[in-house]
């Protein structure tokens, strides 16, 4: 018999407002309060399945379960586990504060959701009050159903229970019971308008079938077990059906009413003993301004739950994919802290890994538009992996699709595959261009030659897509290079349709330079000074002037440009100049070089043609210079004009 009397406490301040969120904004989804307290049992009983494996004392032979028992004369639901239980300190620390991330996250999605910043759901077109049921609410959710929540609980260390009781207004008091059985039940008193509903065992047996088929515990409903299906990760393939697949996809991700986009079913014996079903949702919620999600895969021991949340069984670029993944090699009695250290795990991440990435080459080529939808959602998580996986980047480098030169439809895309495919014979490189949109990219000077001799090149409009292929470096043993660098090589077959814009340096018939073009290299060279490596004749010009070229082996233009905004103190390579000494301006600068009262004009020039191929590139250099400059050529301009009207 314990001694200690009833206390009051108050709620932490975030509780109160979410409880209020919860009995007020929620009524649609509130069936979703039973999975939140199912799972919760379900926890509590996985936890002392993990102590009774580890520690003699607390084994009995009572088997674990959770029972739902409605009432209708007494209008309550009570929801009963023989789990862990809670002990006083328990109760305050976990059902009197906010410390877990669950109902945290569910606070800032609601409030997002009120504030209205996200108006569509995974199908684009539900309200977003039923992406929330998405998140964990946990144990606060019972107040959707109830008025008032008892929680009576004998935690499996103590002779003696609690019961903590709440309105969820603002308190919750608590007190000692002297009889209780270990593990909790959870009684909620029900709303008025719950009653009804919430008492009729075929709408309760269909809210646990739909909500927690999967939850590894037998869960009853009065004394009909409902969940006592096989877990179909075990089944042969041939012998689940799509449903059950779908089901299993809606349970694991609390995705209700929502297809994966696909799944892969693996089994295997050896070297390693493992079955997983894995699976992708047809939409990334990250793209929707949700933050990072952290689900991790569910890691199993024999059909039993080790953790739910492990993300060490894919790498970081595969963290989209939900799934289970069952091992008869890994201990039952293995904890959180051991698996970090349990060698099974990199060898069964490894395998899983591979086994993913074949599934999306396969996926590629054999459904194009499903692949398609998937890359469009995940493209931007996947190609994160060429710059961290070593050993798996050529696969990974295969499944990325790029906007290319060969179709320019907007949203057409090539693989790297493709285009090795549509390569001259004597082509040794992979070209590509990185720009802020396929229009600008498409006016870039350095494109010109590639397009007059019918020379494929990659347009890359997202700088991640240029930090994968500069990771990358080679693919199908041909290096990839960004043609605004000075390593390129022209095939010798690709001869320019016009002789002139053949350079010396491919082999074709040498550019004639008019006379005074060396003099307009001189010039340019002195006005230019430290700001450039060189100042030369350009060999991949058709009809710009000029073209900024970056050094053998420095970083391409665009990816310069993102880390100068993005690196403080970043230094740009300098960049070489090239003339082209067909541009009609050049050509008359030529000319006007012959008399040396036109050398400031021709500096200016070279200054300017600077300034503008680097605004060409998204980076403003010298703005005060380059403007007055500007000012005094427009009003030479001006000035020639005025004598030609008079
Ligand atoms: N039936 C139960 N038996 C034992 N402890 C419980 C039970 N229900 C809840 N708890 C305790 O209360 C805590 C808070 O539960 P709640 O559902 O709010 O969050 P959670 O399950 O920890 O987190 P999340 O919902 O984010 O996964 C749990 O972590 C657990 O310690």
């Amino acid at each position: 018999m314990t001694t200690a009397t009833r206390e009051e406490f108050t709620f932490q301040t975030e509780i109160k407002q979410l409880l209020n969120i919860l009995s007020h904004s929620l009524y649609q989804n509130r069936e979703i309060a039973v999975r939140e307290l199912v799972s919760n049992a379900s926890d509590s009983l996985n936890k002392l399945r993990h102590i009774q494996l580890s520690e003699a004392e607390y084994r009995d032979d009572a088997p674990l379960k959770i029972t739902l028992l409605p009432d209708a004369t007494a209008k309550t639901l009570t929801i009963v586990d023989n789990g862990v239980g809670l002990t006083r300190e328990e109760l305050i620390e976990n059902l009197g504060t906010i410390a877990h991330s669950g109902s945290l996250d569910f606070m800032k999605k609601a409030a997002e959701a009120k504030a209205g910043t996200h108006d569509s759901d995974s199908s684009g077109n539900k309200s977003d009050l039923s992406l929330i049921g998405q998140f964990g609410v946990g144990f606060y959710a019972a107040f959707m159903l109830a008025d008032t929540v008892e929680v009576i609980t004998r935690s499996y260390r103590e002779e003696t229970g609690w019961k903590w009781t709440s309105d969820g207004t603002g308190q919750y008091s608590i007190e000692p019971v002297d009889e209780a059985p270990r593990g909790a039940q959870i009684v909620l008193h029900l709303k008025e308008d719950a009653i009804d509903e919430f008492t009729k065992e075929y709408r309760l047996e269909s809210i646990v079938r739909r909500y927690s088929t999967f939850v590894p515990h037998a869960v009853y409903v009065g004394e009909k077990h409902v969940n006592n299906q096989p877990p179909i990760w075990v089944e042969p393939k041939s012998q689940v059906t799509p449903e059950q697949y779908k089901s299993f996809y809606q349970w694991l991700t609390h995705h209700a009413n929502e297809e994966p986009l696909w799944h892969l079913h693996l089994s295997a014996d050896s070297p390693l003993q493992f079955q997983s079903i894995l699976y992708c949702p047809p939409v990334n919620l990250e793209l929707q301004g949700f933050g990072r999600l952290e689900h991790g895969l569910t890691l199993c021991a024999k059909r039993i739950l080790v953790q739910d949340d492990n993300k060490d069984l894919l790498p970081d670029y595969l963290h989209f994919v939900y799934g289970l993944v069952d091992s008869a090699d890994l201990p039952l009695n293995v904890s959180r802290e051991t698996l970090q250290d349990n060698r099974l795990i990199p060898k069964l991440r490894k395998v899983l890994t591979k086994k993913v990435l074949d599934y999306l080459a396969e996926l590629a080529e054999e459904q194009p538009a499903t692949y398609a939808k998937f890359y469009e959602q995940f493209g931007m998580v996947l190609r994160g992996g060429v710059g961290v996986d070593f050993e798996n980047r050529e696969k990974i480098a295969r499944l990325l699709r790029l906007a290319s030169s060969h179709d320019v439809t907007p949203g057409a895309t090539t693989s790297l595959g493709e285009y090795v495919k549509r390569m001259r014979e004597d082509q040794t490189q992979i070209y590509y261009l990185g720009g802020p949109d396929l229009a600008s990219l498409l006016r870039n000077p350095h494109y010109e030659t590639f397009r007059d001799r019918g020379l494929e090149v990659l347009f890359l409009t997202d700088p991640v897509d240029e930090f994968a292929l500069s990771h990358l470096q080679e693919f199908d043993g041909k290096s990839l290079v960004s043609i605004d660098s000075a390593d390129i090589q022209l095939p010798a077959s690709a001869e320019s349709p016009s002789s002139s814009t053949t350079g010396e340096e491919q082999g074709g018939s040498s550019q004639i330079a008019p006379a005074g073009f060396d003099r307009v290299l001189e010039i340019f060279r002195q006005a230019l000074g430290e700001r450039v490596q060189d100042v030369r004749k350009a060999t991949r010009l058709a009809t710009s002037p000029v073209c900024l070229v970056n050094p053998q082996g420095s970083m391409s233009s665009q990816l310069q440009k993102v880390l100068s905004q993005t690196v403080k103190d970043f230094n740009l390579s300098r960049r070489i100049l090239e003339v082209n000494p067909q541009a009609p301006l050049i050509g008359r600068l030529a000319t006007l070089s012959s008399s040396g009262t036109n050398d400031d004009f021709i500096a200016d020039c070279g200054l300017q043609l600077y300034a503008s191929a680097m605004l060409l590139d998204g980076l403003v250099v010298e703005p005060d210079l380059t403007a007055d400059r500007m000012r005094k050529l427009m009003e030479e301009a001006a000035d020639k004009r005025t004598v030609i009207i008079t």
